[in-house]
């Protein structure tokens, strides 16, 4: 039987929305599961906000079906409004009222009474690590600040599902840094599920059990980062980079002739750097991990290694060779 944890909290199938004759979202097959980080990651334009509106009822699709907790966005809005609490990238807060105004606010408008709405709103303000500014107007907030009270402003009404829209849009590193942590805590600690739209590959990659990459409404590919690795490295080669010193024409050959290799990209020698003492490079790229037999090469010529290590893909290469190369966009087939 399917666990708890695994349980599908939000579901599309084939969900296509078209603004007249452009396609903003196309034959989107995604599951995302209870408890999970799910990070969405696209260029400007490629359907992540119209996907979002999508599950939330704002927009009704083309065609296709979106479930949230099992309902229906465009006959149960209010219903899915109850459990999903939705962060634009620009929230809005009256700015002339303190931030404990302002959460007390959003509750009343959830039916939540005003002693328990109290409570709450303090223990959030704690939470998100605005204990400290009871008394400031939000006018005076800075973005990081905006930014965890739209968090504590979402949470308020204890929804099941968090959707933040680009929550880290503006805010120096070290904001970047607690906002990603509380998003993550939200998560281990409480079993939320949380949708994250983004550009930031890197903070993406820092806090998401999966993510999905968006282009030209497309989920072009989907999956944990060692998944998505796997999809960039699917021809099953391994590259690795070594670095060594003597560089010697006998390491060059023994190196070029090794078993299983495919290609070999050695320094580019002269008779006198043969000799030198600096450490020189080579990238192998072999149908198997060379990593051992090219570092006991590297020693049976008499030279020393000063680095070996197997090259790992991030989010990095993976995001530029999806999204800069419109061939991989015919992987698209079949994920989840
Ligand atoms: N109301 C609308 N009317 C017409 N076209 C729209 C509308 N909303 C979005 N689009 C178009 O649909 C496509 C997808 O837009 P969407 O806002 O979903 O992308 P996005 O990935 O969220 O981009 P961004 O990162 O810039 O927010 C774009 O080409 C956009 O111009």
């Amino acid at each position: 039987m399917e666990s708890f944890a695994q349980a599908p909290i939000i579901e599309m199938s084939r969900l296509t929305k078209k603004y007249g004759e452009q396609t903003a979202v196309s034959q989107l097959d995604l599951t995302i599961r209870r408890g999970e980080v799910y990070g969405l990651l696209g260029p400007n334009g490629a359907g992540k906000t119209t996907t979002i509106l999508m599950m939330l009822g704002l927009t009704e699709p083309s065609s296709g079906k979106v479930r949230v907790c099992g309902l229906d966005p465009a006959r149960q809005p209010l219903e899915v409004k109850r459990r999903v609490g939705y962060m634009p990238d620009d929230v809005g807060f009256y700015e002339d009222r303190t931030a404990l105004d302002n959460l007390l606010l959003t509750a009343r408008l959830n039916g939540i009474p005003i002693q328990d709405a109290r409570l709450q709103a303090l223990e959030l303000l704690e939470r998100v690590g605005l204990q400290h500014t009871l008394t400031k107007k939000v006018g005076a907030f800075s973005r990081g600040m905006r930014q965890r009270l739209g968090i504590a402003d979402v949470l308020i009404k204890k929804p099941e599902i968090i959707i933040l829209d680009e929550p880290t849009l503006g805010i120096d590193p070290e904001g970047v840094r607690e906002l990603l942590e509380l998003i993550e805590q939200l998560s281990r600690n409480e079993g939320l599920t949380v949708l994250l739209s983004s550009h930031h590959l890197h903070q993406v990659q820092q806090i998401c059990d999966r993510v999905g990459l968006f282009v030209q409404g497309k989920l072009i590919a989907s999956g944990n980062i060692e998944s998505l690795a796997k999809q960039l490295d699917d021809d099953g080669s391994v590259t690795v980079e070594l670095s060594a010193a003597p560089w010697s024409k006998e390491l060059d050959e023994r190196l070029s002739g090794l078993d299983g290799l495919l290609t070999y990209n050695g320094p580019d020698v002269s008779d006198h750097a043969y000799s030198s003492v600096l450490p020189l490079d080579a990238v192998i790229t072999g149908t198997r991990d060379l990593t051992s037999e090219a570092a006991r090469t590297v020693l049976d010529c008499g030279a020393s290694l000063f680095g070996i290590r197997r090259k790992q893909y991030g989010l990095d290469d993976i995001y530029h060779r999806y999204f800069e190369g419109g061939g991989q966009l015919e992987r698209s087939n079949g994920i989840q």
